[in-house]
Formats: C-alpha cells, structure tokens, sequence
C-alpha cells in the first residue's frame, strides 16, 4: 500500500461527525424545543487549555448547540469549583458538563469529577460511567479513546480477535481504550512504564494504542508489519528553527509509517476526534435528558 493510503485521516474523520451532530442537533431542536446545551468551565491560564475551550466552545456552537463557557481565575478555591458544578447539574439547559484538565495544584480533580452528575458527565471521567463501561452498559465514554475506537472501526471493520496493546494506564486514555477493544473482542495488554521488553510486547500486535506522553518513543522495529498504529500523544518538541516548537506524537511516524499497515499522524490524527466526540457525546445526554430517542447508529 502506498504511504499516503496508510495514512487515518482523524482530521476529515471528525468533520464529517461533526456534520452528522449538527444534523442531529438540528432534529433535536425541532423535537425538544429547546438547543442541546454544553458547559466548559476552564480553571487558570493554561495556554493549551484556553486554545482547547476555545474550540469546544466554537465547535459546539457551529453543530447548532449552546456553549455555557465559564471561565475562572487560577485562585479558585475548590469550594467555589464544586460550588459552580453544582449550579450547573441543577441548570436544564445544560446537557453536558466538562471541566477542562489540568486543574491548578491546590484542587482535587477526582473530588471535582466525582461532583459532576454522571447523566452530564459528557468527558466519561466519572466512576459510574467508568463503571458502566466496564460492565458494558450504556454511559458516556471518554472521547479520545471512542474516537480511537470510530477510526479503527473505519479503517479495519471488525476488530474481533485480534491482539491489541494499549501503551500506557491513564484513566482518561489507556484504561477506558482497553476497555472499549475488550468490548470488540480483542486480546488486549495494557503496557506501561513498568513493562518489561515493552518492544518485544508491541511487536506481537495488530492494534497499537500510544498513549504514554513521551515523543516519538514506538519506533518502526517495534511494529509488526502491517499492524494499525494510533497515537494518542501530543508533544510539543523544539523545531528546526530557533525558539520554534513542532508537535509530534509517541510514535516516531516517519520511522513506522513503511512497517505500519495504517498510522494515525500528529496532528491531525487522533487530536481533532476528541471534540467532535465531545459533541456527539453532548447530543446523547440531551435525548437522555429530554427523554427522546436517538438512532445511535447515526452517531
Ligand atoms: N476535561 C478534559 N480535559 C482534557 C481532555 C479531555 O478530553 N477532557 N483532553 C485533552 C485536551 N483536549 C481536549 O480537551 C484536546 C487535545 C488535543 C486536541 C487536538 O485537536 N489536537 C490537534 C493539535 C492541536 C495543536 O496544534 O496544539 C491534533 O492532534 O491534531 C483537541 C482537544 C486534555 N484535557
């Protein structure tokens, strides 16, 4: 296969998603009398996060949503957080609830998603969705890795069988992506920095998940030929010029591409997925909580 057929287009992916949301958004209005609405709340100055909130809140608002963005000083008490998440449970025209991450030091971000009821709990973070999920009932599921999940499913069909190793355990990525290719039938290891022969380990699978934060780490050899690599990572490294910065992904790209039998880039892989799932996950808790039916299978 050529390289460039090798290529997952996460970027093409989540615009079409994103139009499908807005169809249904659109039908969702007409049904509920109302718009689907989403919360942000973003806690400090964080430059990635604010260029993050800001495209939620631009996203959500082109697919024909509402976009609640609360935006707090960086010396927020945890108090004040919880006591913004409360109001915004309570409020109907709120569907979904998201809290941007990281949150400063002096706040607890467990205490903070544990505080957010799971019926808006759009990020999946929550226990009970997290519970769902593992028990295979219907919740909300973290939106990186359902939008790994979508690409892999439109590049492979059925997943059944095959061997997948997830590199790395976070509870936002790693575990809830392990999760979710279980739930495909997979044969799936979780790998992390504790693994032992962590090539040998990534060698034997069809399905390659990275999602440990250190750049260009899965190198080619690593690869079984033609296996299907993901990367989740997002690293801002120095470029080639002076005081610029490049991103790349845990994935040496340019190295795995000739082994892989499909690759996702940074950017433009798995990155632009997680809003766009955000959006369809915030339609889904709107018919939940109007109590209308939606065909998922549009989503
Ligand atoms: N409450 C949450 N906090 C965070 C989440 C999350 O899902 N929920 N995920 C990340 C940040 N994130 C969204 O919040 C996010 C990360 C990356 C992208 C993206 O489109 N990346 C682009 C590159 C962007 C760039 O140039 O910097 C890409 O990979 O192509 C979107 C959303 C942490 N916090």
């Amino acid at each position: 296969m050529a390289d460039a057929d090798k290529r997952i287009d996460g970027k093409a992916f989540a615009e079409s998603l994103r139009a499908q949301v807005g169809d249904a958004a659109a039908a969702f209005e007409k049904l509920a009398g109302r718009k689907a609405g989403l919360a942000v709340v973003l806690v400090g100055e964080d430059p990635a996060s604010q260029v993050y909130v800001r495209s939620k809140g631009k996203q959500t608002l082109a697919s024909g949503m509402e976009s609640f963005e609360h935006k707090l000083p960086a010396d927020t008490s945890e108090a004040e957080l919880l006591a913004m998440v409360a109001r915004l449970n309570a409020d109907p025209a709120v569907d979904g609830i998201l809290v941007q991450l990281p949150l400063p030091d002096h706040i607890d971000e467990q205490k903070v998603i544990a505080a957010i009821s799971p019926d808006k709990d759009v990020d999946g973070f929550h226990v009970t969705n997290a519970g769902r999920l593992a028990v295979g009932q219907p919740g909300f599921v973290p939106c990186t890795p359902l939008g790994c999940l979508m690409l892999l499913k439109d590049r492979l069909g059925s997943l059944s069988g095959l061997d997948a190793v997830v590199i790395g355990r976070s509870n936002i990525v790693g575990k809830p992506m392990a999760q979710l290719l279980l739930a495909e039938s997979c044969t799936v290891t979780v790998a992390h920095s504790r693994t032992k022969d962590l090539a040998d380990v990534v060698r034997r699978a069809d399905i390659v998940v990275a999602a440990v934060g250190r750049p260009e780490m899965v190198k080619g050899g690593w690869i079984k030929p033609g296996a299907t690599v993901i990367d989740v990572g997002i690293n801002r490294v120095p470029g080639a010029e002076e005081g610029k910065t490049r991103l790349v992904g845990d994935v040496d790209y340019a190295d795995a591409l000739p082994v892989a039998g499909a690759i996702t880039p940074v950017p433009g892989g798995v990155g632009p997925m997680t809003i766009a799932v955000l959006l369809r996950n915030t339609l889904v808790a709107a018919h939940r909580n109007a109590g209308i039916a939606l065909d998922q299978t549009a989503l």
